[in-house]
């Protein structure tokens, strides 16, 4: 089971707190200056991935104390304990095992004694089967005419996995036209369906509990415009596959169940991507490259689960995040991928990690006096240069960013990757280094100012610098590096988890909101003033009366 200690009570953390009076104090650029071998000693390579965090505000000290602190909370036998499949999502009573859906070396992974591995394989294998046909044209609609549009329904982890990994691997995309429905806004769906053959399509309906009422609700209407466009009932098994835990939802819905692609309660929905909610991963680009993005994960769980704590690239990299969230109180943590196809990917970490580490209650049930999951928040750059970053240079938060770039593109066009390329290195020595007044004034004074204005203007183009960063460089956004760099930052949010003992695979907080729209969808069909409420809600709801 899961260690419990309180790690602001641990040795390390009083050292690191004395340790921060220190480090404070002194500037990035001070720290480069003063150790020739800090890029050597604070980066580290991963197959094709390098991760350079020499930017961030440590030394030796901050280094060793982190890792002790992980140490004292029990990071080792917290990693054993997931991989060996024991019940750590306590409050579900759950193992947490996305990583055997992508353990490639076959080695059992027992559930109360039984192997999961025959089960994953098995669905992998129907997976494979359907993907050929499916791709190969084998697999025809109900007129006879092969399949080229597939619609995912879904929410959550039932959508944002699939999304930002088929966006991500476009380079690598077949001839299928891959479309996603996620919110219970009839827009989504009724755009979709717009551009689809009923005739062609083929609806993957995405569902871990196979109950969520935005996933039903899009299900129940794609249903329907299949049938009002001609389809039978008899011809839905030609159409829709289910992907879910739930075999009874899926029957009761009218799927046949030799259409469901099963996976297990002991994934987590944002976990799930590597289940048979990757079908349209493996639609989309062909199953051997999902098995490829599952062999990359898999290359990164060996790589978490034995490189010491001092060369583990998740481990770090969460100790890092720990040390600005809880010392430096910073609050957020900007993802910057410098890759037009990654354009999901901040999107997708919002959910896999304020979902597991937004957590108040500590793994005794107590209110946790400490920070815990920062808000992940990210665009794609270039674009984030010229709408946020204004805040990052100059504003008054600290933000850590983790600035991502693969050095090769899929599309080698013209000057274009030297000119990304060149902004993603530009931007982490920029907030490093800053600008001080001094160069600001010289400056000015080149370009012909009078010494009245530049002491106006100077003060604002001052950059403080001092802003750390991480700089994640990919040889090239290639499958098996994809699913390197998701594991990686799955096993980040499992080691913060640990350090701020909290249970980071259960999502309680999304259940109040869902349990009070319950309560108030029959309320909306009538048309009597409503009174059941605070007198903002009451107001609100009977406005909407008197407007629809
Ligand atoms: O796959 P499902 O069961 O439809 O759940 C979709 C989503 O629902 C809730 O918001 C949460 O539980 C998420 O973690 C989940 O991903």
């Amino acid at each position: 089971m899961l260690p419990n200690t309180d790690f602001t009570a641990t040795q390390s953390y009083k050292y690191l707190a004395d340790h921060y009076i220190d480090i404070v104090s002194k500037n990035l650029k001070e720290l480069f200056d003063a150790d020739a071998e800090r890029f050597e000693k604070f980066s580290l390579q991963f197959e094709e991935i390098l991760v350079d965090y020499s930017k961030n505000r440590i030394d030796d000290e901050t280094l060793a104390l982190l890792i002790q602190l992980a140490r004292e909370c029990g990071l080792d036998d917290a990693i054993t304990a997931m991989f060996s499949g024991q019940p750590i999502n306590v409050t579900e009573g759950r193992p947490v095992l996305h990583i055997a859906l992508r353990n490639r070396s076959n080695t059992p992974i027992l559930v109360e004694g039984k192997d999961v591995m025959p089960d994953v394989n098995r669905v992998l294998a129907q997976m494979e089967t359907f993907s050929h046909a499916i791709i190969n044209g084998e697999w025809k609609g109900y007129t006879g005419k092969p399949i080229t549009d597939v619609v995912n329904i879904g929410i959550g982890g039932s959508d944002l996995g699939p999304v930002m990994v088929t966006e991500a691997l476009k380079a690598y995309k077949n001839h299928l036209n891959l479309h996603f429905v996620s919110n219970v806004d009839a827009t989504h769906i009724v755009e979709t369906l717009k551009t689809v053959n009923a005739e062609t399509t083929l609806f993957l309906i995405a569902s871990k509990t196979f109950t969520t009422q935005e996933t039903m609700g899009n299900a129940h209407s794609a249903r329907d415009w299949f049938i009002a466009s001609g389809g039978k009932d008899e011809d839905v098994a030609k159409h829709f596959a289910a992907l879910s835990t739930n075999s009874e939802g899926v029957a009761k819905f009218g799927i046949d169940t030799k259409n469901m692609f099963e996976f297990w309660d002991w994934v987590g929905g944002r976990y799930s991507l590597w289940s048979a909610i990757g079908l349209s991963i493996s639609l989309s680009i062909g199953f051997d490259n999902f098995i490829e993005l599952l062999d990359g994960a898999h290359a990164m769980d060996n790589h978490f689960k034995t490189a010491p704590l001092e060369e583990n690239i998740p481990a770090i990299l969460a100790l890092v995040g720990i040390w600005y969230n809880n010392f430096f109180e910073a609050e957020t943590q900007a993802i910057l991928p410098y890759d037009q196809y990654m354009h999901r990917f901040a999107a997708y970490f919002q959910q896999g990690d304020m979902e597991s580490n937004g957590k108040h209650v500590d793994r005794t049930g107590k209110h946790v006096d400490y920070s815990t999951g920062p808000i992940i928040w990210g665009e794609p750059g270039t674009n984030g240069q010229h709408a946020f970053y204004q805040l990052i240079h100059q504003g008054t938060k600290l933000i850590p960013c983790d600035f991502i770039a693969p050095a090769q593109s899929h599309n080698p066009l013209g000057e274009h990757h030297k000119m990304l390329l060149s902004n993603f290195f530009a931007q982490t020595e920029a907030l490093m280094n800053g600008k001080t007044e001094e160069v600001v004034i010289d400056e000015l004074k080149k370009a012909g100012k009078s010494e009245e204005e530049i002491s106006k203007i100077a003060p604002f183009k001052v950059f403080e610098g001092n802003r750390p960063t991480n700089s994640i460089l990919v040889k090239l956004i290639t499958p098996r590096a994809l699913g390197s760099l998701i594991a990686m930052y799955e096993h980040k949010i499992f080691v913060q988890g640990i350090i701020w003992n909290i249970y980071s695979f259960d999502q309680w907080g999304v259940e109040l909101g869902k349990q009070l729209a319950g309560k108030i969808l029959p309320e909306l069909k009538g048309d009597e003033e409503i009174s059941s409420h605070d007198s903002s809600t009451n107001g609100l709801i009977n406005q909407y009366k008197a407007w629809r």
